[in-house]
């Protein structure tokens, strides 16, 4: 999915709310949108959803999208159950296979037992969860999430965490918005922030987010070829010499820095992988 000099204001002689925005999330990419209040996050995912259209700009997108807004419609006349079957049916399932899926995904977030109570019935956490179902029940290629984890209960939060790294771990693109920068943090590809200008810049991730200890990963290049500008975890870089780079990364990424260089380009070797000198 990709947005090109994007911006955004709504009706002429509005502000700027987005204004010559490039934003790109590959297959397999997980990436997170912060910024201040009212800053233009959610109006960046409904321009990349397509509810919104761009002032200015092209957004594309690899096929349909699959989208949890921030605030979800319960006011639908269907049950739980029935509304999952729609949206299923609507993304080309099977009656059979999105049955079957609603009734999974209901599972998951425990609340099987509300199948049958109408929307309008539910209580917001609930709501929020079939908000949730209703955008995953489809595996899509592109799955968009505005603070989607705002109103679930803990063990809820850990099913959509997990469903999202799933998502891009089986080659779905993943753009969210969260307050929280602990937020999928290991597997987070990128940040950006939404500035007051209207702007989109990468954050550079600190290299210890949550001050625990940092992690240093040496590999060697064989060919010499330089390693991907983003990388998990936005790691500092040291040379080493020859074609052996040191890379610095906090514990809570060096997981996923660890698999992304290996299964990426260019090929490396790792040398080593420690604990920073000095830390405890
Ligand atoms: N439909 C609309 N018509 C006019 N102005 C709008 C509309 N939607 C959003 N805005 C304005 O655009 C700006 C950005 O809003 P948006 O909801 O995208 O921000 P946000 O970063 O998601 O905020 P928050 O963190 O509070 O959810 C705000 O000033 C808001 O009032």
């Amino acid at each position: 999915m990709e947005l090109t000099a994007v911006g955004k204001r709504y009706g002429r002689g509005g502000r700027w709310i987005l204004r010559g925005v490039h934003l790109a999330v590959g297959p397999g990419e997980l990436v997170r949108i912060a910024g201040a209040n009212g800053s233009g996050k959610s109006t960046l995912l409904r321009l990349a959803a397509g509810i919104e259209r761009p002032s200015t700009g092209r957004v594309a997108r690899p096929g349909p999208v699959a989208y949890v807004p921030e605030r979800f419609p319960p006011a639908l006349p269907f049950d739980a159950a029935s509304y999952l079957l729609r949206v299923g049916r609507v993304h080309g399932l099977s009656a059979e296979a999105a049955r079957r899926r609603a009734g999974w995904w209901l599972e998951r977030f425990g609340i099987a037992d509300r199948a049958g109570t109408p929307l309008s019935r539910l209580s917001k956490g609930t709501c929020q969860k079939v908000a949730v179902a209703q955008a995953l029940i489809a595996e899509p290629r592109v799955l968009l999430l505005d603070e989607a984890w705002t109103g679930l209960d803990p063990q809820a939060r850990a099913v959509l965490d997990e469903a999202a790294a799933e998502r891009a771990a089986r080659g779905g693109a993943v753009l969210f918005v969260d307050h929280d920068p602990t937020r999928l943090a290991g597997r987070t590809g990128a940040v950006y922030r939404v500035g007051a200008d209207g702007g989109l810049r990468a954050v550079e991730q600190e290299a210890r987010p949550e001050g625990g200890p940092v992690m240093e990963i040496e590999v060697d290049v064989p060919d010499g070829s330089p390693l991907p500008e983003r990388l998990p975890g936005a790691p500092e870089r040291a040379a080493l010499g020859g074609t052996a780079v040191r890379l610095a990364v906090s514990r809570a990424h060096s997981d996923a820095l660890l698999r992304s260089l290996l299964v990426g380009r260019p090929a490396v070797r790792v040398l080593a992988v420690r604990r920073r000198e000095g830390e405890r």
